[in-house]
């Protein structure tokens, strides 16, 4: 970790938005809505809003805690040189006090205003992004992000819980749909970067076992994530909406995935195919939540 750079000039708000990784946490926070809209009771909209709000900064809480730490190999990598620490813009104990204090703020916030398994749930997906992720095995094994990604994974649990203070299958199928997405996410994205990462010593799956094996972990992580997509469809939790929209979004991300796999090799600017599995993994997230509710507020009525 780099050490913190005397008398720097005070960071300005945006430096602390940007440690809160707001673009990647836009979707982190729609799944938990998502997830909260689908529960089968309502929740007091002043309620359901304090709970995405919680979501949201406790997620830019870990953000800003993961930034804190990996300051190091974030100043090597060419995607990650401008964020507010390795650009010298802010110092690391700044962002370590705004990183603890929002974390804890939120789910305290979450635990006094909504309920504590929204709160438990909150709490447990911060401390697995820092500690688990971060921390533990970023640095340290090519399934970092298999099992670190659990952490990107819990928002519609947390929703769910906000809105009924259990969790239930609908939203475990919505956990485990993100969980088995994660590595075809990251590994298409990690093909066309791994110079970065392999310069900055993270050893992430194509830098350690080689293009062709993540390739493959890419076409078999879909089998099991097209099944937790389309799953509650045929189990009666969803209607045609939902089972509609999972399987023609989910037949495209196969389609797509199944491209990268069978692809032999590429070089670094010529990824088209992944660059594409990567942007379409993010719309079809999008899609795919926004479907769930729209199902179960069209045909059941919504959840008031
Ligand atoms: C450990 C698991 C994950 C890893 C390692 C990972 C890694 C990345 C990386 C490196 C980027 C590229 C650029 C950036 O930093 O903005 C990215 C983009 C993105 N990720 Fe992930 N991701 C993970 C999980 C997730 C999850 C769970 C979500 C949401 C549910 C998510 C949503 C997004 C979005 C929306 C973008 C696009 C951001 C933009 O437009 O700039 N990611 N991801
Ligand atoms: C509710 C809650 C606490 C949610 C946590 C959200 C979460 C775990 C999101 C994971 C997505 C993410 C920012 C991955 C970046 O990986 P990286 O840190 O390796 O990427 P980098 O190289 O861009 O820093």
């Amino acid at each position: 970790m780099s050490t913190a750079t005397p008398l720097l000039p005070p960071a300005d708000w945006r430096d602390f938005l940007a440690l809160t990784k707001p673009r990647v946490m836009t979707l982190v926070v729609f799944t938990g809505l998502c997830g909260m809209l689908a529960a089968p009771v309502g929740i007091h909209p002043v309620l359901g809003f304090t709970a995405i709000l919680c979501i949201a900064l406790g997620a830019g809480a870990a953000g800003a805690l993961n930034q804190w730490y990996e300051a190091d190999i974030d100043a090597i990598m060419r995607r990650t040189q401008k964020r507010p620490l390795p650009a010298g813009r802010m110092d690391r104990q700044s962002a370590l006090h705004f990183g603890v204090g929002l974390a804890s703020f939120s789910v305290i916030l979450m635990f006094v205003a909504v309920n504590w398994t929204a709160a438990a749930i909150l709490a447990v997906s911060i401390l697995f992004y820092v500690l688990i992720y971060t921390v533990w095995l970023k640095r340290r094994t090519p399934q970092n992000i298999v099992i670190g990604g659990a952490a990107g994974a819990f928002p519609p649990l947390i929703g769910w819980a906000a809105a009924t203070g259990q969790v239930a299958l609908l939203p475990f199928l919505m956990f485990m749909l993100v969980f088995l997405w994660t590595p075809p996410h990251f590994w298409a994205l990690a093909l066309f970067v791994k110079t970065d990462y392999a310069n900055a010593g993270v050893p992430m799956l194509p830098v350690v076992a080689g293009e062709r094996a993540t390739r493959t972990q890419i076409g078999l992580y879909t089998i099991p994530m097209a099944v937790a997509a389309v799953l509650p469809w045929p189990l009666g939790l969803t209607g045609a909406i939902y089972g509609w929209t999972a399987s023609l979004t989910t037949a495209v991300f196969a389609l797509f995935a199944a491209h990268v796999a069978l692809r032999h090799t590429g070089a670094e600017d010529k990824m088209t195919p992944e660059k594409r599995l990567f942007s379409y993994s993010i719309l079809y997230l999008f899609v795919i939540f926004g479907a769930l509710v729209a199902d179960r507020w069209l045909l059941a009525g919504g959840s008031a």
